[in-house]
């Protein structure tokens, strides 16, 4: 068994699931018949965040919309009371449907990038959350999420080594495909933004002692690290409705067809739920499609090239329908 099939056995050894190698590097594969309307696995996500525009209508009309979860994504009830960042005096506009999702993005680095506790940072956090530069705020939290994550570790008593295999092995598995675009657009500069945003937030911190060590920082803010989240923004995050989006360990491994066997639904919070669409049988690979298949051959293949940088290679696209 690879590095990538042992890995997944440990998610799916509850369900009827493997990773397996296939020639667009792993997929999913069934290992019992299933049939249509079956929920096979639900996933929840190793990562999640709100679309920009969905702050932007939250900061807008803060009070007068229900609003959502910043951790979970789910939509808050007529009257449901949010929580609100430990740190709220005033810019901070995060809200939480639960203590237990405030205090899971706290951990996951919003310590890092809190308006109102990172005050140094401010300008620099504040230009992330601008709609053009989406990827760069997803960045931003996911390379904040590893240093939190790390150090945390550390503190408990982990080597370094040790700290940073285990928080940086489940991204890395997520891209055990070869693609060749990986995004570089002008890495350098982006990179540098947010090792200075993490530079500043030297402060101590109630739960964390030091400031942030200089190992982690060349770590995770590097221009190899950048340049991969990015790749794996692009390629692995699933649009959750009109959410946000959300990137999924198991998820991540289906491959692409035009003509799919199972679509991903999503719960009221952002967990995804795989059904099967046609009949399959034990030893066959499960297919989503990335894009609306409804579409002609060469829009999908555009799309696909776009969007995934891959061509397909789909039975219907070789049979050339
Ligand atoms: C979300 S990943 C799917 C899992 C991936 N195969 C892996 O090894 O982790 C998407 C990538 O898989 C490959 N892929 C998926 N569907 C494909 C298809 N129909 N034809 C060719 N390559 C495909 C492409 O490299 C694409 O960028």
């Amino acid at each position: 068994m690879d590095e990538s099939a042992a890995y997944y056995e440990q998610y799916l050894s509850t369900t009827q699931l493997a990773v397996v190698k296939t020639h667009f590097g792993d997929g999913l594969f069934t290992k019992c018949d299933a049939n249509i309307g079956e929920q096979v696995i639900e996933d929840a996500p190793l990562i999640a965040y709100p679309l920009p525009a969905r702050h932007y209508a939250h900061y807008a009309t803060k009070g007068k919309t229900n609003g959502f979860c910043f951790t979970c994504l789910r939509m808050f009830q007529e009257g449901e009371i949010p929580v609100l960042c430990s740190h709220h005096s005033q810019q901070c506009l995060h809200t939480y449907c639960s203590e237990q999702c405030r205090d899971r993005s706290w951990l996951n680095g919003h310590w890092l990038l809190c308006l109102d506790w990172n005050r140094p940072a401010y300008a620099y956090i504040q230009a992330l959350y601008s709609e053009e530069t989406y990827s760069d705020y997803v960045v931003a939290e996911i390379i904040a999420g590893l240093i939190s994550k790390t150090m945390i570790m550390v503190i408990n008593g982990r080597t370094y080594e040790d700290a940073i295999e285990h928080v940086f092995k489940p991204y890395k598995m997520l891209f055990g495909f070869t693609n060749p675009v990986i995004y570089k657009v002008n890495l350098p500069q982006k990179y540098k933004k947010i090792r200075s945003l993490f530079q500043m937030s030297t402060r101590k911190l109630n739960f964390i002692q030091d400031e942030i060590p200089i190992e982690i920082l060349d770590l995770f803010v590097c221009p190899e690290i950048h340049s991969y989240v990015m790749s794996l923004i692009a390629f692995n995050a699933v649009a959750i409705q009109d959410r946000g989006i959300g990137i999924y360990s198991t998820l991540s491994k289906l491959n692409h067809s035009c003509e799919p066997n199972c679509n991903v639904k999503f719960d009221e919070r952002c967990d995804a739920i795989l059904e099967i669409e046609k009949p399959v049988q034990a030893g066959q690979e499960l297919y989503i499609s990335y894009i609306d298949d409804k579409m002609d051959r060469n829009q999908r293949r555009k799309e696909l090239q776009e969007g995934w940088g891959f061509v397909c290679q789909c039975t219907k696209c070789q049979r050339g329908e």
